[in-house]
């Protein structure tokens, strides 16, 4: 289990992590969402001790990561895949680190198997490609079989055989009754392999629930229209009880409704109308505009800083 309390971590005068708290349970894929700068890398590392956070608590099984014995038994991380020596190979490299935390040859070969990284595994990591350093971060946190794993963007740099590979092991790692912590900004991504999503924007908590609520809540469909007399058309929805939401795009989205429903309303009113298209709202999407006000308010204190 994984208990973050009340995390902060400033940076000067930057907020990375603003007052964040949450848990993460065993026996499920947690996904850790936010958009670029949200703060994901940074929880991480605090949770890991490679950093100090400003106040507030991060535990892994109720330790701060400093009091693990032979951490590498009770935490697997994953953060930077190219953190490898390049000038060793690739079992070398694990043999090292399984020797400080006391771990055998044989598991050495077994994490190896258990990755497919068996035919490179007597090669130089330099030539390594991104994918390639991405298995091998793996089978590094995977070397003392640890009960809780911290992976950071595990799917970079993946082809999609590769991340559908990684999918599978990390559900099948969590099965196993593991606590599974990933981040990634890729929504569409995290849908398919986390049971349970935590998004962050700033710094902050912005929503903490199953995938299959945020699925239900989001994944609806609706229609995109568009008319130059945008006000008036807005209007005449409401009025013919069509739920309204406004599009990125200066478009106007009818929630559920249907596009007979609509050519009807617009007829009626004698609405001019550029464009009408049924649409299925994409879970990225309504990512997007979840995280979206943190984005700006990011924007405008970055624009700040740099003034
Ligand atoms: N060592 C540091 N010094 C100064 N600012 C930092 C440092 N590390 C992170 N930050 C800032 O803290 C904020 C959060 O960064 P962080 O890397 O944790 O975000 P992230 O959600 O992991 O983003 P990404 O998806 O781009 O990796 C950003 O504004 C970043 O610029």
């Amino acid at each position: 289990m994984i208990e973050v309390a009340q995390l902060t971590k400033h940076y000067g005068r930057r907020v990375a992590v603003d007052g964040l708290s949450f848990t993460v349970h065993p026996g499920r894929v947690t996904g850790f969402l936010g958009p670029n700068g949200a703060g994901k890398s940074t929880t991480m590392r605090l949770l890991l001790e490679l950093d100090r956070p400003t106040s507030g608590s991060a535990l892994i099984d109720g330790r701060p990561y400093g009091r693990l014995v032979e951490p590498l038994r009770h935490v697997g991380a994953l953060l930077d895949a190219k953190s490898a020596h390049p000038g060793r190979s690739a079992y070398d490299h694990l043999l090292g680190l399984a020797a400080s935390n006391r771990i055998g040859r044989r598991r050495v070969q077994e994490v190896i198997g258990l990755v497919g990284l068996e035919s490179v595994a007597r090669k130089r990591v330099r030539g390594f490609s991104l994918g390639m350093s991405q298995r091998l971060g793996l089978a590094a946190a995977l070397l003392g079989d640890p009960p809780v794993l911290i992976l950071d963007e595990p799917v970079n740099g993946l082809d999609p055989e590769g991340v559908k590979w990684m999918r599978d092991l990390l559900i099948r790692l969590a099965r196993e009754g593991r606590t599974v912590f990933l981040s990634s900004h890729l929504m569409n991504e995290m849908a398919v392999t986390a049971e349970h999503l935590i998004i962050i924007g700033q710094g902050r908590l912005l929503a903490d629930l199953s995938t299959a609520d945020f699925v239900a809540r989001h994944a609806g469909s609706y229609v995109r229209v568009r008319s130059p007399e945008r006000e008036r058309l807005r209007h005449a929805l409401v009025a013919g009880g069509v739920s309204v939401e406004d599009g990125a795009d200066g478009a106007l989205h009818a929630i559920d409704a249907r596009m007979e429903e609509i050519g009807a309303i617009v007829h009626a009113e004698n609405l001019a109308v550029t464009e009408l298209t049924p649409c299925s709202a994409s879970l990225e999407e309504a990512f997007m505009q979840l995280t979206a006000s943190a984005v700006e308010y990011r924007g405008q204190q970055e624009a700040e800083v740099n003034r």
